[in-house]
């Protein structure tokens, strides 16, 4: 079947994760000309929102508002049942030292709690504006349900694939293939909705 017709034939990726925005263009395809925000903007907007859906509609203003262009941002986090849903929201910024400190603290929280108390979900919210000021965003969230491990496990992936058990695969988030992941995650989810809101298949 031929893509169906986009408002739009071209959108700024309103992220400066190099994981993210591989998953995010590798779901996308060929339906539309995606440029990363680097083209466009210096400083990353600041993430003040108290939830997904805040920081992800800051996001994409931010870049549509830079580029002139529609903007799709992604705001996600892993939610820890054992921590009260940390670090949420504060994902990216949970040990203050990129993806191998948090996941060491990840591990260092948890240690002690049992198998059957680590469960977790990732959550992702996509917002799409198509121009700054737009009105009605359309927002999308996916969850991908799993249990927090014991230790690392697989080398795929970014920020705490390696500490996420996915039942369904019987394999840790890092060590699936790139398609395999975008074929299940919590992007793959929201981004189905997204594909189901703009008429795309
Ligand atoms: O804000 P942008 O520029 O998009 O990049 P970021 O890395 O700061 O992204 P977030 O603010 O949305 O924080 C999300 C964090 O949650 C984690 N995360 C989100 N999705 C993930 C995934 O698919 N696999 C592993 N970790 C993920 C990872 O640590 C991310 O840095
Ligand atoms: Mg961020």
């Amino acid at each position: 079947m031929s893509d169906p017709v986009l408002p739009f034939d071209k959108l700024v990726l309103a992220s400066g994760n190099a994981g993210k925005l591989a998953e995010l263009q590798a779901m996308l395809g060929s339906s539309v000309e995606v440029l990363p925000q680097s083209q466009f903007i210096k400083e990353e907007a600041e993430e003040t929102g108290s939830s997904f859906v805040e920081n992800a509609l800051i996001k994409a203003r931010h870049a549509a508002r830079a580029s002139g262009l529609p903007a799709l941002a992604d705001d996600s986090g892993l939610a820890v049942d054992a921590l009260d849903g940390a670090p949420g929201i504060h994902s990216a910024r949970y040990a203050f030292g990129g993806d191998a400190a948090n996941n060491v603290k990840l591990i260092d929280e948890l240690r002690g709690v049992e198998d059957g108390k680590r469960t977790a979900r990732f959550i992702c919210v996509l917002a799409l504006l198509r121009h700054a000021d737009d009105p009605t965003p359309i927002i999308c969230e996916g969850v991908w349900e799993g249990r927090i491990l014991l230790e690392p496990r697989g080398t795929n992936g970014f920020g705490y694939d390696p500490l996420f058990w996915v039942p369904e695969a019987g394999k840790a988030s890092a060590e699936l293939t790139a398609a395999e992941k975008n074929s299940m995650s919590h992007r793959a989810r929201a981004m189905q909705l997204l594909r189901e809101r703009l008429g795309l298949r």
